[in-house]
């Protein structure tokens, strides 16, 4: 495991040159807010080929009420570089992320099966370039059948990453379900808060998924076209179904006598949090409140298990034998310890039924049409997750209450993710907390 190192004045320097990019960027966790950023250390990665300096940044982003260690790697080239910025003493600094300089260095002292893959041609690389909150690189030519993706972790924290703990779980298991992890890349730093030294992962590489189309923008397409999902929601609720079942049995599962209680203060912590976070939430706390008061009425919730934690369409690919779940870290937001912990399954299943409202409105849909392409694609998904479970323990209403509260608790998530990200989608969570909570 590498351990980082005290940054030098060049590597602040580095930092000042690209400190005006960074805000802008798609995984920067803060946006609108003025971050104060600086060098918190420097993780040491060496082209093995010596063709540019490598430099892995952790910069720890301060605003008001937050912060972050952010991983910026970048490369350092000799010569004028138009995708980059000059230094001034005629070299040029480049995002390191798809550098094959960098990408050289990673799978140098990476772990796992695939940790040397002399078979993936590292010059061939392509970055990902939708909605998400790391940066990954597809790394192969496209006929090469060893293919793999690598997904450079943005935010970082100290800890077991799910990301590799349970899609290796589930490996093992025999479930096919999910990517295989190849390789994975840890490191210790000292905590910014405390100065404590902690491991945490850096990076993950697994198999890539050849034509396989991503969910989410499968279903903005079929929404804004006005064809139907239902077909593909159905199949989605089967494998979700599936995923639980091998999470079942590959990780523990507790029984939980004060379930409808502790999930009741859940949701009033979750909208204390957003409504401290986002004044936008605020007309929806009565709402909160009586769906709280209607969960600890419940007689009791299902025994909780390992989940997947952040599941959206976004988290699934459809490829040539049906879906597959990528990204098990959980909620991006959420400390480590709150994303690992046992849950509700049906927590997944909310955040699915969530993703159709947000699919329907980026596709462009709308008025009645969206309406009934989100509740065609709501009860097909249901349908199918019922049919491949084993049979509930809950009465039909109280099945149905839990899936609106863990809804309601999703979408208040969800406006503060926006808000914080990509405000011009915040009308999104709020429409749906008007209609959860309204
Ligand atoms: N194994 C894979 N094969 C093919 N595409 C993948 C694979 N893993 C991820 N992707 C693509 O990369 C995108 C981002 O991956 P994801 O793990 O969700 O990252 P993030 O944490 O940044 O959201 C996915 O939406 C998907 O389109
Ligand atoms: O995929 P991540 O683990 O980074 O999850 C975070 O970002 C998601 C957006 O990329 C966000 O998901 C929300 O937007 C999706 C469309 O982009 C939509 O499918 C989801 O239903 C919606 O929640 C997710 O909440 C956040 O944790």
């Amino acid at each position: 495991m590498l351990t980082a190192q005290a940054p030098t004045p060049a590597d602040q320097r580095l930092l000042a040159t690209i400190a005006a990019d960074l805000p802008g960027r798609r995984w920067f966790p803060v946006k609108g807010a003025s971050a104060d950023l600086t060098v918190h250390a420097v993780v040491p990665l060496v082209d093995p080929q010596g063709a540019a300096d490598v430099r892995v940044l952790l910069v720890a982003a301060r605003t008001a009420g937050t912060g972050s260690l952010l991983q910026v790697p970048l490369v350092v080239v000799a010569g004028d570089d138009e995708a980059g910025a000059p230094l001034g003493d005629g070299r040029t600094v480049l995002d390191g992320a798809a550098h094959p300089a960098f990408l050289r260095a990673w799978f140098a002292v990476a772990d796992g099966p695939g940790g040397a893959p002399a078979h993936v041609d590292l010059t061939h690389v392509q970055a990902i370039t939708g909605e998400q909150s790391n940066s990954s690189v597809v790394l192969g030519a496209p006929d090469d059948p060893g293919r793999a993706i690598l997904k450079v972790v943005r935010t970082l924290q100290h800890g077991e990453n799910p990301d590799v703990e349970v899609p290796r779980a589930l490996v093992e298991q025999g479930y096919t379900g999910v990517p295989a992890p190849l390789a994975w890349l840890r490191a210790r730093w000292p905590d910014v808060a405390t100065g404590e030294v902690g491991a945490g992962y850096l990076g993950v590489a697994a198999a890539f998924v050849a034509g396989a189309r991503d969910g989410f923008e499968l279903a903005c397409e079929l929404a804004g076209s006005g064809s139907p999902f239902a077909a593909h929601a159905h199949a989605l609720g089967e494998a979700t179904a599936r995923m639980h079942a091998a999470l079942a049995s590959a990780f523990p599962t507790v029984a939980d006598p004060d379930g409808p209680d502790r999930l009741a203060r859940a949701l009033l912590d979750r909208y204390a949090w957003a409504r401290a976070a986002t004044p936008a939430v605020e007309p929806y706390h009565a709402g909160v409140v009586r769906t709280a008061d209607e969960v600890r009425a419940l007689r009791s919730t299902p025994p909780r298990q390992r989940v997947h934690g952040d599941l959206h369409l976004g988290q699934v690919l459809h490829g040539p034998h049906g879906w597959l779940v990528l990204d098990f870290e959980g909620e991006p937001l959420a400390p480590l310890e709150a994303r690992t912990r046992p849950d509700l399954a049906v927590r997944d299943v909310a955040g699915l039924l969530r993703s159709f409202d947000y699919a329907a409105a980026v596709g462009g849909a709308t008025g009645d049409a969206a309406q009934r392409w989100v509740t065609a694609a709501r009860e097909a998904l249901l349908a199918g997750y019922a049919q491949a479970s084993p049979p509930s323990s809950l009465e039909p209403g109280d099945a149905a209450l839990l899936t609106r509260a863990l809804e309601l608790d999703k979408t208040l998530y969800e406006a503060v993710y926006e808000a914080r990200n990509r405000p011009t989608w915040l009308p999104i969570p709020l429409a749906g907390l008007d209609r959860l909570a309204g």
